[in-house]
């Protein structure tokens, strides 16, 4: 998988800022590895001053009690310093790593909101491509391993390499040639960690992968458990899921046997590394060259060494994870909107009154067009209706009007304008939309309505749908336009929930409204006051509606008939009929009986 460059930048935007307090952390995790280079000397100085009472170095001597004459008082000083040693690393830890940890989540949370407010951007084809859960987990796992990341930096890495060279320096300043055995053992640590640390990523990528497919299909099962349960698929949807988490499970096992490898490995290679050098140091304890208090530092700092050769390893590990986030993330970073503002582009002061499509064409795949030379005009005050056979294009049309996608050829024009030419929140502002399955927040009646207008409040909300002759229908819901409406509008009827999705589009004060075959499958009563309530919306609009029941659009004031992505009549309803085409056809397959008088959509 290829890494654009431009990535690394990206994550510098977001720790610029944050400078002044990762630079802090850093210092005071620093500050404390120098408290664990001094801690193991109070217990030298007991071993070789107090115990062995071998005097005091020049510069000890002057600020410590003698060893001959005060040796308890010396023992107490000392014990008492490897308290205040123990006290102060313990304070540095609490304070570094609780500045750099929140240093970390605040990073997260920027890094989260951007992506977020990116993908909410991107346009409706890249989200039809995309599973929802898939992405989810890339806001909320990917993002977490780029914080742990970024506080493991500081709390892990950055004093850990600092004791490290801090040890060396006392360590060759005590024996150089003890010093150059110790050292030995560090090189091939390195080579061990390098080596188990591509292994892992690898095995890391595999799993975020898996892991992103399994949160994908559970997302979307559980979205579609109605349709599961109604066809009894529970066992069929169990399959697919345990084959995608058992494929899960393999790729966590594989990392979880590399790490464990890892671990094992590094701790044996320690092992080796500490007794070789004990004993060769107990070898120079004995020939005179290095006192016992000596050899005690140098093995208190070999264990030193270790923790924080394995901490390079967990840190390895969480590098691996990261670099691994940071790709996922970039590939929804690099990815941008397919329908994007023009540059420059003015937004009139006007609100629309006439769009227009120009031989517009449209392909959702290259070169296979579902739309040809589609020409019509929208004007205020005029409904215009769209029919034919499923899979005609209807739904595909009305999407180039908000620009969730761009003709492949021709143009649509806004009082003359081409529309990709104008801001694209002026022409969304410019459109409302009433949707056959009307999509609702989790929110109350009144909110999910208010959400037409920016800033609307709760009068407001009723007083649309009072306008629009829904209030008494949602009224008789238990609360009002207080019931609370749960997810997708769920715990709503069809009718309720196009009364809503109807008063909402009153609020918005479009000029232009699309309808999408607004009265399917309700009782002849509700559908009665849902069709005045079209008509009142649609009276000062530029209407489209869609349509596969006749009836509804008998009296619009144009008909489209769409057949396979052409529009092949156009007309009125009587007119169609006496020319005896495709939308007569259409009308016989609908209706056995004689045509009914016309619902007029519009006003007289
Ligand atoms: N996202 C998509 N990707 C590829 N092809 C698509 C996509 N959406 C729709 N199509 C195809 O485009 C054609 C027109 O579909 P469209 O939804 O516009 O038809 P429609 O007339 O609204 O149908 P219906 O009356 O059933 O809603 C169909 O052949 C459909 O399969």
């Amino acid at each position: 998988m290829s890494k654009p460059p431009s990535l690394h930048w990206w994550l510098l935007r977001y720790l610029r800022p944050e400078w002044p307090m990762l630079s802090t952390g850093g210092a005071i995790m620093s500050a404390r590895a120098m408290v664990l280079l001094l801690l193991p000397w109070p217990l030298k100085a007991i071993v070789d001053n107090v115990i062995f009472q071998h005097p005091l170095g020049h510069f000890l001597g002057a600020i410590l009690p003698d060893p001959l004459t005060h040796r308890m008082l010396l023992l107490d000083t000392l014990g008492l310093t490897m308290l205040g040693l123990g006290a102060l690393d313990a304070l540095l830890v609490y304070a570094g790593s609780r500045l750099l940890l929140d240093t970390g989540q605040r990073i997260m949370f920027a890094i989260r909101f951007d992506l977020f407010a990116h993908l909410q951007r991107l346009s409706l084809a890249f989200h039809r491509r995309r599973r929802g859960g898939e992405l989810t987990l890339r806001l909320s796992e990917d993002a977490k391993q780029l914080q742990d990341f970024i506080s493991s930096l500081g709390v892990d890495l950055l004093p850990h390499i600092v004791t490290i060279i801090g040890m060396a320096v006392v360590m060759f300043w005590l024996d150089w040639r003890y010093a150059l055995l110790t050292l030995a053992a560090v090189p091939p640590l390195v080579l061990i960690t390098v080596f188990y640390s591509r292994r892992l990523r690898k095995a890391v990528r595999h799993l975020r992968q898996n892991d992103g497919v399994l949160s994908g299909l559970t997302q979307e099962i559980l979205a579609c458990v109605q349709v599961v349960q109604a066809f009894a698929r529970e066992k069929h949807e169990d399959s697919r899921f345990t084959a995608h988490a058992g494929e899960s499970l393999r790729a966590g096992l594989r990392a979880n046997a590399i790490q464990s490898q890892f671990g094992s490995v590094m701790s044996l290679a320690i092992s080796l590394a500490t007794g070789i050098i004990a004993w060769y140091g107990a070898v120079r304890v004995i020939g005179g060259s290095l006192s016992a208090g000596e050899l005690l530092v140098f093995l208190a700092y070999l264990r030193g060494f270790a923790t924080p050769a394995r901490q390079l390893a967990k840190t390895g590990r969480v590098f691996s994870r990261a670099i691994i986030a940071l790709e996922r993330i970039g590939e929804c970073w690099i990815e941008r909107p397919t329908v994007a503002d023009a540059p420059g582009a003015i937004a009139p002061a006007t609100p629309a009154r006439r769009i227009a499509f120009q031989n517009a064409g449209f392909a959702y795949k290259p070169g296979r067009e579902v739309l040809h030379n589609i020409s019509f005009t929208l004007e205020t005050g005029r409904t215009t209706a769209l029919v034919g056979a499923t899979g005609s294009g209807k739904t595909t049309i009305a999407s180039l009007i908000p620009r969730f996608f761009d003709p492949t050829c021709g143009a649509i024009l806004l009082d003359g304008t081409d529309i990709r030419t104008l801001p694209l929140a002026y022409l969304r502002q410019q459109v409302t939309l009433v949707l056959q399955e009307p999509v609702l927040f989790q929110a109350t009646v009144w909110e999910n309505i208010a959400y037409g207008k920016h800033g609307a409040g709760r009068d407001e909300a009723i007083a649309a749908a009072r306008e629009a002759g829904v209030e008494d229908l949602i009224n008789r819901l238990p609360e009002g336009f207080d019931t609370q409406v749960s997810e997708r509008g769920q715990s709503l009827s069809g009718g309720q929930r196009q009364c809503v999705a109807i008063a909402r589009a009153m609020l918005s004060d479009a000029p232009i409204v699309i309808l999408d075959e607004p009265s399917s499958s309700l009782d002849s009563n509700t559908e009665r006051q849902i069709m005045q309530a079209l008509q009142t919306l649609t009276r000062q609009r530029a209407a489209l509606t869609i349509a596969h029941r006749l009836a509804t659009v008998m009296s619009a004031d144009e008909i489209l008939v769409l057949d396979q992505g052409r529009i092949v009549e156009r007309g009125q309803h009587g007119n169609l009929l006496k020319s005896h085409g495709v939308y007569e056809r259409l009308w016989n397959s609908l209706h056995d009986e004689p045509a009914p008088a016309p619902l007029r959509l519009v006003g007289p």
